[in-house]
C-alpha cells in the first residue's frame, strides 16, 4: 500500500527524541496538541539557518517545539524571543530549551503578546525572523508588528492560515476566520514583503521583508 506523503517525509526525516519529548510532555499534561507540523518545524529551522537569522521572535509557545526549531537554525550568537500568554506552557518550553542546551539563548515574556509587542518596540528592539502561531483573531496585529519591528531582510512565518479549512468556506465568517483572512489578504498585498503559502498540512504562510 502507498504511503501518503507525509507519512513518507516523516519517515525519512524522523523526529528527534527531544522533539518527541515535547509532544509527550504535552500529551501527558493535558495540553493542546497543536505544535507545528514536523515537517515544518524542519522548515522553520532550515530558514533560521538559511536566512543567518541571529534575533528571533516566536509568538506562541506552547510546549517548546517550534522554540527548539528556530533554535536551532539560529547563528552562533542568536537569540530567540518567545511570546506566550500562559506561564505554565514558558515554564515547560524552557525545560525543553535548556535541555536543548540553548537556555542561555531564549528569553521568554509572559502575558498577552500584543503588549509584549508593545514593549518589545517601546524597547526599539528588532528582529530578523518571526514566527507567528498564538490566537488567531491577533494574527492582523502580530503582522502589524513583525513589519514594524522587522530587519531588512527578516522573514515572517504564519501557522495555520487555512483555520482547518475554515479560511477557505465562505460560509465561515467567524472573528478567528476573518482575522486570519486579513492577515492572509496582507501577507499576499502588502508591497513591503515578497511572499508565498504553502498549502500542505493547516497552511504556512512565508514573507521575506523588502
Ligand atoms: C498553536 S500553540 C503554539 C505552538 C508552538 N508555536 C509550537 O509549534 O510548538 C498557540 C500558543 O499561543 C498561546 N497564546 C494564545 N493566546 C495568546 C496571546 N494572546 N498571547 C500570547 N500567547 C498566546 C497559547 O497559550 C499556545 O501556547
Amino acid at each position: 500500500m502507498n504511503l501518503t506523503p507525509d507519512e513518507y517525509v516523516n519517515q525519512l526525516f524522523q523526529e528527534d527524541e527531544l522533539l518527541l519529548k515535547v509532544k509527550e510532555a504535552i500529551r501527558s499534561n493535558g495540553m493542546p496538541e497543536v505544535s507545528v507540523a514536523a515537517a515544518y518545524g524542519r522548515l522553520l529551522t532550515f530558514l533560521a539557518k538559511t536566512s543567518k537569522a541571529e534575533a528571533a521572535l516566536e509568538i506562541g509557545v506552547l510546549g517548546g517545539y517550534s522554540g527548539i526549531c528556530i533554535a536551532r537554525g539560529l547563528r552562533e550568537n542568536g537569540t530567540l524571543t518567545s511570546l506566550e500568554l500562559k506561564g505554565e506552557y514558558a515554564a515547560m518550553a524552557r525545560g525543553h530549551l535548556e535541555e536543548g542546551g540553548f537556555g542561555e539563548k531564549v528569553e521568554y515574556r509572559i502575558g498577552p503578546a500584543a503588549d509584549s509587542l508593545e514593549q518589545l518596540e517601546q524597547e526599539g528592539r528588532t528582529f530578523d525572523f518571526f514566527f507567528i502561531d498564538a490566537d488567531k483573531e491577533n494574527y492582523p496585529v502580530y503582522l502589524d508588528y513583525a513589519i514594524k519591528l522587522a530587519r531588512p531582510g527578516a522573514v515572517i512565518v504564519g501557522d495555520n492560515c487555512f483555520l482547518r479549512g475554515r479560511t477557505l468556506n465562505p460560509d465561515k465568517q467567524g472573528p478567528a476566520v476573518l482575522a486570519v483572512r486579513r492577515f492572509n489578504e496582507q501577507m499576499a498585498s502588502d508591497p513591503r514583503l515578497v511572499t508565498t503559502m504553502l498549502p500542505d498540512y493547516d497552511g504556512l504562510v512565508l514573507a521575506w521583508v523588502k
